[in-house]
């Protein structure tokens, strides 16, 4: 299993180490444009091979595409992050030139590839992969909603003095701030809806502070988290390269699916070793169909933008 990751920066990396550690790919290329800096990041993380006891084969390329030749998944974290008091859609000027370019690269090298886009804004950026290599829409993945769901997991274990281990939940929709939909009605801790444990106002600021998980953690740091979103893509990766088929919400290209179709956003598919094997559609109530149909007016708007 060959994956490849473009964008050594900080997402990239930690995405490296996470599937490295997990143990589950015979080989990880790194690419990136600065020079040498992919080259670097790769031999830095092979001298945690002993000391984590992985037996992945890390190496660095800047920007030659021969390397990641025959790719079964390739990642693109590739582009600017944002800053504090930005939207991850104020990206789209820069990023998308980048996702176009990196996508047209990929797909020369590895025809049968399997993309996971990472770079923001998401959705967009994973229907302008669509739109630029022509792949089947099963190989094209956008992480966001695995994210998403991972910090909604993180506040209801918070508001719920329960360990993230005990909980479950799921966020659908757009990888925006205002666009994500956390699945509150049917979040559980073992089994019990979490109503049973909290206030329906405790649950609202669950739901509030997810959405701007992204966001609060850009003004602590002053850039954008690394560590929960690298772990959250080698989780996609290992699904499908272990054929896991498991249920992870995923930004995939509609065609009815949900009343929605031509954009891509967050919605429930099962993942395994053909991408994504199927959307899932789950019963919404009314107020969570019609917060899925503004967060989708919202991705329409932002591939409005694009130069197709
Ligand atoms: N979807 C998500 O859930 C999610 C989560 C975190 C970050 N992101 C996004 O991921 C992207 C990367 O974030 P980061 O924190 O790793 O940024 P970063 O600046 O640390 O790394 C980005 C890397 O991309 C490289 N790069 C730029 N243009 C390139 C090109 N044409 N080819 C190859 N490499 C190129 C840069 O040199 C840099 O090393 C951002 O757009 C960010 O918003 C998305
Ligand atoms: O918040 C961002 O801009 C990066 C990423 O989309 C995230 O949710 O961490």
């Amino acid at each position: 299993m060959k994956v490849t990751v473009v964008g050594a920066g900080a997402v990239g990396a930690s995405c490296a180490e996470y599937i490295a550690i997990k143990n589950f790919a015979s080989e990880v290329v790194l690419v990136d444009i600065k020079e040498n800096f992919a080259e670097g990041k790769a031999m830095d993380l092979m001298q945690t091979a002993s000391l984590n006891g992985f037996d992945t084969k890390i190496t660095g390329s800047t920007n030659d595409y021969s390397k990641t030749a025959g790719s079964d998944i390739a990642v693109i974290t590739s582009g600017i992050p944002r800053k504090p008091g930005m939207t991850r859609e104020e990206l789209i000027g820069i990023n998308a030139g980048i996702v176009k370019e990196v996508s047209s690269n990929l797909i020369k090298h590895s025809p049968e590839v399997t993309i996971i886009v990472v770079s923001n804004p998401m959705d967009t950026m994973t229907y302008l992969v669509h739109k630029t290599t022509g792949l089947p829409k099963n190989k094209i993945i956008g992480m966001g909603g695995a994210l998403d769901s991972a910090r909604f997991k993180y506040r209801l274990s918070e508001a719920l003095g329960a360990p993230a281990s005990d909980v479950d939940g799921m966020v659908i929709g757009g990888h925006s701030d205002t666009g994500m939909v956390p699945l509150t009605r049917l979040a559980t801790r073992n089994s019990v809806p979490v109503s049973e444990f909290i206030s329906e106002e405790r649950l609202s600021q669950v739901a509030e502070d997810t959405k701007v998980g992204g966001a609060t953690l850009t003004k602590m740091l002053g850039t954008s988290a690394w560590y929960a979103p690298g772990a959250a893509v080698s989780g996609l990766v290992q699904a499908i390269a272990c054929d896991q088929k498991k249920i992870f919400p995923c930004s995939t290209l509609l065609d009815g699916e949900y009343g929605l179709s031509d954009l891509c956003i967050g919605v429930p598919v099962v993942l395994g070793k053909d991408g994504i094997e199927k959307i899932v559609e789950i019963d919404l109530s009314d107020a969570e169909k019609a917060k899925l149909q503004e967060s989708a007016e919202g991705v329409k708007k932002t591939n409005g933008l694009l130069e197709l």
